[in-house]
């Protein structure tokens, strides 16, 4: 469901993703983990349409984000690392404004915004202003939005940033519960969340995958300790 072929980002003489390629399948979760500045966030934004590759494709169920971009993004829900709300609006507002920019109408609309909603633990805020939210309701608004249409695949950036242990666990679980029939591709640099949601992960250093297994298979490789591993194949410090 999606496939990342060869992806390259170059900021001027920084090659912030460099050649990558991978694939996540329907029913699977993939962690996508690696130091700051590793190329992360930047990958996400070419695999979802935000930002145009210097070289190389990556396929949403089959459509091209470079050649069928249109196509490409109604398949896809985007959480991004510092995710855009507009504060004046309601929760609901807000969701249904944006189930409008998604193009839904009608009754389709109305149960879109109810199940995203539900979905999210958002009932207790629904008609709330977002200004007046605390961080994890927002975030989890933000989260809302990138499931109105039911995506077939879900990129989110750092999902659980910010969270309490509470809301955390609560989102670790939905992602898993999501991820039995959608392909989801998840960043974060809480290594435990590998074990609580992950199918897959794979550990990105300078824009490249230096490992890629599913969390048993990473944790056996380093030797019982999934930091540990990491640590050894990452660098200190990437970040520009
Ligand atoms: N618009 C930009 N212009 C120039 N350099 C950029 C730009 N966006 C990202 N970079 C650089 O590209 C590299 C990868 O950044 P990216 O944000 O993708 O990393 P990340 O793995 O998501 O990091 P973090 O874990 O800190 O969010 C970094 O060195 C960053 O400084």
């Amino acid at each position: 469901m999606i496939e990342v072929e060869n992806l390259s980002k170059q900021f001027g003489k920084k090659t912030a993703v460099d050649h990558l390629s991978f694939s996540v399948r329907k029913g699977e979760v993939l962690g996508f983990l690696g130091p700051n500045g590793a190329g992360k966030s930047t990958t996400m934004r070419m695999v979802t349409g935000f930002l145009p590759p210097s070289s190389g494709d990556a396929k949403i169920c089959g459509h091209s984000i470079v050649d069928q971009p249109n196509e490409a993004k109604k398949k896809v829900g985007y959480l991004p690392e510092s995710a855009p709300l507009y504060n004046d609006m309601t929760v609901t507002g807000f969701l249904r404004f944006c189930a409008d920019v998604r193009g839904l109408r009608g009754n389709t609309k109305k149960d879109a915004v109810e199940r995203a909603i539900e979905t999210c633990f958002l009932q207790s805020v629904a008609f709330q202003a977002i200004d007046t939210l605390s961080k994890g309701y927002r975030h989890r608004t933000c989260l809302a939005q990138a499931l109105l249409h039911d995506p077939e695949v879900l990129i989110l950036d750092e999902p659980t940033d910010g969270l309490d242990p509470n809301q955390k666990h609560e989102v670790r679980q939905l992602i898993k519960r999501l991820g039995e029939t959608k392909a989801i591709l998840f960043s974060t640099h809480i290594l435990e969340e590998v074990e609580a949601s992950c199918t897959r992960a794979v550990i990105v250093d300078r824009g490249r995958i230096v490992e890629d297994g599913t969390p048993a298979e990473l944790i056996a490789k380093g030797k019982g300790s999934l930091t540990d591993l990491f640590r050894k194949v990452t660098t200190l410090d990437t970040a520009a």
